[in-house]
């Protein structure tokens, strides 16, 4: 039977209300226990981990499945492999940035700027290296940095290599973004040597969760229309679209519309002749 590792810390919460989402409800006994287990038949337990130690619980076969960010699989260098990215974070439904940051008044403007032996604060030791050496070809002293990295300038280093996703910790702490070294995700993954049926069982998971995420930014709009103006209304439909019923004078349909598009999708369907157009949201749109 397969197992997951959840994360624990800024993407547990965010974590847990997609799989919630996603029908995949973890049950706890208590909120600070760190075993548990998940409505689904394939996943035999889970437990939480610090998202910087699981790509290592994954890659070593400890846990079959997790989900992680794009920093902790590249800084780890574990040899894990991808199955779905998300885009969310702690507070927000789109991924963060690790960036290279100086103080406000620092005058250079891009990296290429810094000095040859600045000093470079980072939780990330691994890819500040790889970027300073392999990608800017610059020397850099690397300064490893467990947590509270931005207070570390100026008496220990003079810029930060750190996570940002609002920008309000560099704001608060007198330091500006000078460039985005990575962008980062939630991704879940499996080990390079994963079995066939923790990849299939990793699939499963990963079109649940999808779907979940997909619910979010769609909308199901059903759409009535007079008979002799259902050629013109069909041509607004999206690729997918089905007839719910109707009668000899009236067509009813359905379809899935992003949520940026309903708007005007509303009004090119009124103005083809739609008489309704209701708005419903979804739990789920999973799409193989
Ligand atoms: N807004 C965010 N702030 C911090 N981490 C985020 C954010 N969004 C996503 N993450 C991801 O979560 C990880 C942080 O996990 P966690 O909150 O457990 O912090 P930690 O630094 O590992 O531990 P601790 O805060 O206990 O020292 C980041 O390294 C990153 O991969
Ligand atoms: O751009 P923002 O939305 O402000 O988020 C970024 C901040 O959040 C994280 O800190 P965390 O709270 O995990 O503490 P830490 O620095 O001690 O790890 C990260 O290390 C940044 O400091």
């Amino acid at each position: 039977m397969v197992t997951l590792v959840l994360p624990t810390g800024s993407l547990h919460e965010p974590t847990l209300r997609l799989f919630d989402a996603a029908g995949l409800t973890v049950h706890r006994q208590a909120s600070r226990a760190l075993r548990a287990h998940v409505d689904f038949p394939g996943i035999e337990r889970v437990v939480f981990g610090k998202p910087r130690e699981i790509p290592g619980l994954v890659a070593d076969g400890v846990v079959d499945l997790g989900l992680t960010g794009t920093d902790w699989i590249e800084e780890s260098g574990a040899k894990v492999e991808v199955v779905h990215e998300f885009q969310y974070s702690k507070t927000t439904s789109a991924g963060w940035r690790v960036v290279l940051a100086v103080p406000v008044d620092h005058p250079a403007r891009t990296a290429a700027d810094l000095p040859a032996g600045v000093r470079v604060a980072s939780e990330y030791p691994a890819i500040a290296r790889r970027y300073f050496e392999e990608e800017l070809g610059q020397e850099a002293r690397i300064v490893h940095s467990h947590g509270s990295t931005e207070a570390k300038v100026p008496d220990l280093a003079d810029a930060v290599l750190e996570i940002v996703e609002t920008g309000d910790t560099l704001r608060h702490n007198d330091l500006r973004e000078l460039v985005v070294v990575r962008r980062c995700a939630v991704q879940l993954v499996v080990a390079t040597q994963a079995d066939p049926v923790v990849r299939a069982t990793a699939e499963k998971v990963a079109l649940l969760l999808k779907g979940a995420r997909a619910a979010t930014e769609h909308a199901l709009l059903t759409v009535v229309a007079p008979a002799d103006c259902w050629d013109r209304v069909r041509q607004e439909l999206p690729r997918y679209w089905w007839l719910l019923g109707g009668d000899p004078e009236t067509v009813v349909a359905q379809a899935t519309y992003e949520l940026r598009g309903v708007a005007e999708a509303i009004t090119r369907l009124t103005q083809a002749g739609a008489v309704q157009v209701v708005e419903t949201p979804m739990r789920k749109l999973v799409t193989a």
